[in-house]
């Protein structure tokens, strides 16, 4: 083979992520994660806060939750990564969440939206078309949220309707592909999924995740928590490879965790201290499919 031609091979190999490779950028992920501690704030709901705090613990990284204005800009600018989950808005995020979204922009600083809750009231549906021009580097949701996102900036979702009912979903993961990958093209990001089998998208390359367990339905905070942990890895690695690693880690902590459970409380017990429990390369080796 001429050496034009096996320097293009090589290169060619090197720069796909196929199974193998995505393995690898786990790993190293998880591992960063671990060794650096990063600072990741978030702006999310009352409802679940607590657990949001403690996964991002679990993971790795150090939690700061604000509410305010001013405090938003701030912590935005010194953390490495952010969340902004919409669960439970009050007033004031009218002028929170913008100049947050505005410091992450200016700073260049990597975030995570889950759009809980889209589709109840016109201070939700507002900001959430504010972020369409201030947008994440990942959205994570469940498929009707993933859906309504779509619908809302106007992208090719598959889908007319949006199925959101409060903050369940009532479609299917499957059904939400096309509005994963539009939304993930869009942003120049990454898009999670989760349900049942999780999907992972940048646009072009769409991973299933398996795992987990139906407790996760079952307590509150399960899809919350799952976005502040994609943010902890965002702070180490590329959206693609941030949202699925959070994936992964959920879905063996949630799978180890099913088996000792006794119902909802002794499971978001377990659940925790398998997510702290998951080694790098366990987590890599969770099942997952290129599709
Ligand atoms: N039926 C299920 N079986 C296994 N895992 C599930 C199931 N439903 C949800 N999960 C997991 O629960 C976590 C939260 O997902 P989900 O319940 O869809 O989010 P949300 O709480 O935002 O609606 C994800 O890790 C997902 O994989
Ligand atoms: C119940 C509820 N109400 C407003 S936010 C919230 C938490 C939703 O948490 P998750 O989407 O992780 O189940
Ligand atoms: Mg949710």
């Amino acid at each position: 083979m001429p050496l034009g031609v096996s320097f293009f091979f090589i290169f060619k190999e090197e720069s796909i992520l196929n199974h193998e490779t995505i393995q690898k950028e786990i790993i190293a992920a998880v591992h960063r994660a671990k060794e650096d501690c990063p600072l990741v704030p978030s702006i999310t709901n009352t409802v679940t806060i607590e657990l949001v705090a403690n996964a991002q613990l679990a993971a790795g990284g150090s939690a700061a939750m604000v509410y305010l204005p001013d405090e938003g800009e701030a912590i935005a600018a010194a953390g490495e990564a952010f969340y902004i989950n919409m669960g439970t808005l009050m007033p004031f995020y009218a002028e929170t969440l913008p100049r947050t979204a505005r410091a992450l922009q200016e700073h260049r600083r990597p975030w995570v939206l889950d759009p809980v809750g889209i589709g109840i009231g016109g201070l939700r549906k507002g900001l959430l078309q504010c972020f369409r021009a201030l947008p994440p580097s990942v959205v994570r949701g469940n498929a009707s949220e993933i859906i309504a996102l779509a619908n809302l900036w106007g992208l090719d979702s598959g889908v007319a309707r949006d199925g959101v009912r409060g903050v369940d979903a009532t479609d299917s993961v499957e059904t939400a592909r096309p509005a994963a990958e539009a939304l993930a093209s869009f942003i120049h990001g990454a898009v999670a999924v989760s349900g049942e089998r999780d999907l992972v998208t940048d646009g072009t390359l769409t991973v299933r995740s398996e795992g987990g367990s139906k407790l996760f339905t079952k307590i509150t905070g399960a899809g919350c928590s799952l976005g502040g942990v994609t943010a902890v890895y965002l702070a180490e690695t590329s959206p693609f490879i941030a949202a699925l690693t959070a994936v992964q880690a959920y879905n063996l902590a949630g799978t180890r965790a099913a088996r000792e459970a006794k119902g909802p409380g002794s499971f978001t017990a377990a659940f925790l201290d398998a997510l702290y429990a998951a080694t790098p390369e366990k987590i890599a080796a969770n099942p997952f499919v290129v599709l």
